[in-house]
């Protein structure tokens, strides 16, 4: 299933291939990101998920095709792109405050030299209050708990007013609620700023009420489309090679699948694959 795109997206990616160690990751890939729009990217392990976030930050070149993220071939550092990577929980003996994490995402384009100005210190307090991190900014980052390190890290990656966001598994080894607080608050930032979000997640049910599409990365293959769209027997048995089966049980998507890929790619038990909430 082919993107059909905006009149200028912000991330437009053009029968792009990337092959690593002598493998195909994805090939042809096309897809057009509007502002504010809301993307997950799927699939198993290896499939070529946080490949795909590196060459949108200028951290991979394509083997062929080209990205485009607003306009400009992606570059190392650029200010239009914020990126959460994927989650490493700090050492509680870290010193570092929550507002100190948050005030290192101050950039130099925007800010001049950080560390030094009053705007720095504003920006932060405005970005600490905007994420509802203020309770706890002050608490070493260490002590806190995942979602509120997370929200602190998403904070981080918003200083520099980024066009797009990119986060690598950012609802990983959080429960419910604060996956849903992390899921808000992005959703949030699309809605009130027009951020572009692209968000690698091996969860497919939290993020249902709030993506636009999917990006599908499955063996070289991919389909881009709404969850209704992507999430489906006959899409998914296609990607994967494989009989699979997408059941909607009580509003959840659970995806059965006969061959080892599904499973693995999911982190599930033997029989059942996704649908993990
Ligand atoms: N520099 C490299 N050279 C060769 N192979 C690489 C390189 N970087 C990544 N790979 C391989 O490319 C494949 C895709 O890796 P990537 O991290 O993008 O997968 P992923 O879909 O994010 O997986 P996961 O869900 O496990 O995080 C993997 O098989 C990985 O080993």
């Amino acid at each position: 299933m082919n993107d059909s795109g905006a009149d200028a997206p912000l991330i437009d990616f053009r029968g792009a291939t990337l092959r690593l160690g002598g493998r195909t990751l994805w090939s042809d890939f096309e897809l057009g990101v509007r502002e504010g729009e809301f993307i997950a990217i799927l699939g198993p392990n290896g499939a070529g998920k946080t490949t795909l976030l590196r060459a949108l930050l200028g951290l991979q070149e394509l083997s062929a095709g080209k990205v485009t993220v607003a306009g400009k071939k992606p570059s190392r550092g650029s200010s239009d792109v914020g990126y959460v990577p994927q989650q490493k929980i700090f050492d509680g003996d870290l010193g570092l405050r929550g507002r100190d994490l948050v005030a290192l995402g101050a950039d130099g384009h925007r800010f001049g030299r950080p560390w030094a100005s009053n705007s720095v210190r504003e920006a932060t307090e405005a970005m600490i209050r905007a994420v509802g991190a203020t309770s706890y900014a002050d608490a070493p980052v260490g002590n806190l708990s995942g979602g509120e390190q997370q929200r602190l890290r998403i904070a981080q990656a918003l200083m520099s007013d980024p066009k797009v966001l990119l986060c690598d598994e950012p609802l990983t080894s959080l429960d419910l609620r604060h996956q849903e607080g992390v899921l808000e608050l992005l959703d949030e930032r699309r809605r009130s700023a027009g951020t572009a979000v692209v968000m690698v997640t091996h969860e497919i049910n939290p993020i249902l009420p709030y993506v636009d599409r999917i990006i599908y990365l499955v063996g070289g293959n991919w389909a881009v489309g709404t969850p209704d769209e992507v999430l489906t027997t006959e899409q998914l048995s296609n990607l994967y090679g494989a009989p699979v089966d997408v059941l909607r049980v009580r509003g959840r998507v659970i995806v059965v699948g006969g061959g080892e890929t599904p499973e693995q790619s999911h982190h599930c038990g033997p029989e059942m694959a996704v649908a993990q909430s």
